[in-house]
């Protein structure tokens, strides 16, 4: 691999986890150019803290991608842009296969056209659906409960078609809850509409928000709330660098897990904000969220054994502490 075959092309680079990821890869010595169409991404951050081009237009547009390729020796191309509501996509399940499938398949038929064959992608532990076993690992049956996990196994089947039929080698990354923020204060989860629990756990804590509503407590779980696998979106963003330089030095196609292995209960992630807040988190019991499995915790092993990946910030008050102070010291 020679210098110029170090530009990676970021589709989502301006959201939550791209934006991440590309300060890793930039950190690693590869130049970044980010394709994203700023619906849900933020330009401030991204120009402020990266040297990356920002190319705003979508993914879907031959045009934009046809210059991007013309122009520049693209090596891979990490592919996080998608929707990502999970309950949104239940009901609009239209804009959810139209962008997170059709708009993939037009992008892989560009970068079939312009001869480039790596590819880094987004998948969600949602499309294993209901687990039938604890932890889950990469061979777990995939039976998604949605259509936001149907759509990302739609592109996991093309890529495993892809491979043989013309060459093209991918590397997928199978993320259970991402969480956190960056530790240096430069990027944070900043979803609008948010969903996600700890920024909105983070947001009552801040008194932005009344409450934050638990979706169920009666669970088949210890305290009755559900229990997921929260992993730090830096941990996360190094874990694609690394299955990055896999994938150029090995032309090698390989799905991954990304998870710490450990479970939290919404009322242990409540509380363990409580600490480190040190504010009043008001709380409110709701029913539960339909499509809400009980119990989601990953096994990552296979990352670790053929990545080397090591989580640093596997610590779950690390995760909401690097969160609340990128809410509490944030500049956009
Ligand atoms: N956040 C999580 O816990 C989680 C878990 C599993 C998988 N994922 C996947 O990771 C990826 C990133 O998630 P995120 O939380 O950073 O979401 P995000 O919404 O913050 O980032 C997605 C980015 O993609 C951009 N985008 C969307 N459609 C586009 C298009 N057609 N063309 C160009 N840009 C487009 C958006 O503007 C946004 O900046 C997604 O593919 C998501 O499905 C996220
Ligand atoms: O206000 C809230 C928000 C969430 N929760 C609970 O907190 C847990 C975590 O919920 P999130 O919405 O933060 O995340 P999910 O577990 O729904 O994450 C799923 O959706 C994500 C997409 O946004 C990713 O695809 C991820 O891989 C997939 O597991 C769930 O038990 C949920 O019921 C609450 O109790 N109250």
């Amino acid at each position: 691999m020679d210098s110029s075959d170090r530009t990676i092309l970021v589709t989502g680079g301006a959201g939550y986890i791209g934006a991440h990821a590309v300060k890793a890869l930039e950190e690693r010595g590869f130049q970044v150019i980010i394709l994203d169409n700023l619906v849900y991404g933020h330009r401030e951050p991204i120009e402020a803290h990266l040297k990356a081009k920002l190319v705003v237009g979508d993914i879907s547009d031959r045009h934009v991608l046809d210059q991007i390729f013309t122009g520049t020796k693209i090596a891979a191309v990490m592919h996080f842009a998608a929707y990502a509501y999970v309950g949104e996509s239940v009901t609009d399940p239209a804009k959810y296969y139209q962008n997170n499938v059709v708009g993939t398949i037009a992008l892989l038929d560009v970068m079939r056209q312009h001869g480039v064959t790596n590819f880094v992608f987004s998948s969600t532990c949602a499309t294993y659906g209901n687990p039938q076993q604890i932890p889950i690992d990469e061979n777990h049956p995939q039976n998604p409960i949605n259509p936001y996990g149907a759509g990302k196994l739609v592109i996991e089947r093309v890529l495993k078609d892809y491979d043989p039929a013309y060459g093209l080698k991918s590397v997928i990354f199978r993320y259970f809850n991402a969480a956190g923020a960056d530790p240096d204060r430069l990027f944070g989860e900043d979803h609008n509409p948010e969903t996600h629990l700890i920024p909105l756990i983070l947001q009552a804590a801040a008194g932005k928000r009344a409450a934050i509503s638990v979706f169920g407590t009666d669970y088949d779980t210890p305290d009755g709330t559900c229990i997921r696998d929260y992993i730090h979106v830096t941990d996360l963003a190094q874990a694609h660098v690394l299955g990055l330089e896999y994938l150029l030095k090995h032309q090698d196609s390989q799905i991954f897990n990304l998870g710490n292995g450990n479970g939290f209960s919404v009322k242990e992630v409540i509380d363990t904000a409580k600490q480190v807040t040190g504010k009043e988190i008001p709380v409110e019991e709701c029913p539960r969220r339909s499509g809400d499995p009980a119990v989601l915790i990953g096994s990552s092993d296979k990352a670790r054994q053929i990545l080397g990946w090591k989580p640093k910030y596997a610590d779950l008050n690390a995760i909401v502490q690097h969160a609340w102070e990128w809410h509490q010291y944030r500049h956009f």
